[in-house]
């Protein structure tokens, strides 16, 4: 579902806006600091009740101001309202409605996020790519939650019983229900993953071809040795050092080309697309098993990428036929696609331009 309209007040440099992006393509432009990533960002708030620049939520509260609240209008009837105070109090709304749980906002306006940093899926550990595999793998199937959820309470419970050296009989009766939910929790990741590969290999022949990625699943153990066995033989160690080397918590998307990992050989340009590729093929394949769009939010999509980069990035998004909303200092670079709407932001003010 799309946003059609969208509403600001005193949100970072915002005072005031009230804008009606268009289904498909939305480019804002501006200058540096005038408030075109700040549009992004209170999307993501309305979605996640949070940011994706700071973790102090207050910091996006304008200067002097006590509060700020959004509001989108999606498809012809869903309102979801925002306002968040300098004391921590969140007013959520859908349909002026309270939601029971602030999740059932990202349900309803489910995002992908493309931005500078996006780079640390790659460059970084496999927190965040197992984060990946597990935002697919929740929205994908309805039991993954609880699963995953089981498997961290009982690995947290084991965490205790080894600093606590607890007996190891009593441990062996965790073990039996943490190897059973890793196995359920592998299953699913892995059943994800297959089905993600299918998508991703045709994006990632358009990005880069020539370039043979090879993506792959990487459990968290040994996969040739059942996870029982594996916390078993590991028990000694695990007590020593106080945690649970081997696991699900481990898990891992692997990107290699010729068997190197990617952030090893590809240049910033192509590990940038390999990482719109991700998110891409990850939104694809959610409207794909479940019918539902996301909505891709692209801050400065041009840093990185040449001119024909741009373009197969920017018509990959228009075939998704989902909204997206892209952010530019300078709309040349990307006056090659024709947008639906065009929004300019000077010192935070948001004007609709003629497309
Ligand atoms: N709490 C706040 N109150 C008022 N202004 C703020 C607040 N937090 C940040 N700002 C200002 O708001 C602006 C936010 O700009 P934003 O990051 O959205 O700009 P941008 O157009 O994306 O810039 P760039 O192209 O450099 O990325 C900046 O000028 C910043 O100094």
């Amino acid at each position: 579902m799309a946003i059609q309209q969208l509403s600001l007040t005193h949100f970072r440099n915002i005072k005031a806006a009230d804008i009606r992006p268009a289904g498909g393509l939305n480019l804002i432009h501006g200058a540096n600091g005038s408030g075109k990533t700040s549009v992004l960002e209170a999307i993501w708030f309305l979605s996640l009740g949070r940011s994706f620049r700071s973790h102090q939520s207050q910091r996006v509260i304008q200067y002097e101001q006590e509060a700020f609240t959004l509001f989108a209008r999606m498809g012809d009837e869903e309102r979801l309202g925002f306002r968040r105070n300098r004391q921590g109090e969140v007013e959520a709304r859908i349909n002026g409605e309270r939601p029971e749980k602030l999740a059932q906002l990202a349900k309803l306006l489910p995002l992908q996020l493309i931005t500078p940093e996006s780079f640390a899926l790659l460059l970084d550990g496999p927190k965040a790519r197992r984060e990946y595999i597990d935002w697919g793998a929740f929205h994908s199937d309805p039991q993954f939650h609880l699963i995953w959820a089981r498997c961290r309470r009982l690995l947290k419970q084991r965490n205790q019983l080894l600093r606590s050296q607890a007996d190891d009989r009593q441990i062996a009766i965790w073990d039996k229900q943490l190897a059973h939910y890793s196995n359920e929790l592998t299953l699913r990741r892995r059943a994800w993953v297959d089905s993600l590969n299918g998508v991703l290999k045709g994006i990632i022949g358009t990005f880069l071809p020539n370039v043979p990625v090879r993506v792959s699943f990487s459990q968290g153990w040994d996969s040739k040795t059942p996870i029982e066995q594996i916390l078993e033989s590991q028990l000694h160690r695990d007590k020593q050092l106080g945690y649970t080397v081997s696991g699900p918590h481990k898990a891992d998307l692997r990107l290699r080309v010729n068997n190197i990992p990617v952030q090893d050989v590809l240049s910033r340009g192509q590990l940038k697309l390999l990482v719109c590729a991700l998110k891409i093929a990850q939104g694809v394949l959610l409207s794909e098993q479940h019918q539902k769009q996301c909505i891709y939010l692209v801050d400065d999509l041009a840093s990185e990428l040449d001119s024909e980069k741009r373009t197969q990035l920017l018509s990959q998004l228009e075939q998704t036929g989902s909204q997206v909303f892209v952010t530019a200092i300078d709309p040349e670079q990307l006056a090659m696609m024709s947008w639906q709407r065009v929004f300019h932001v000077e010192h935070g003010q948001v004007t609709t331009k003629d497309s």
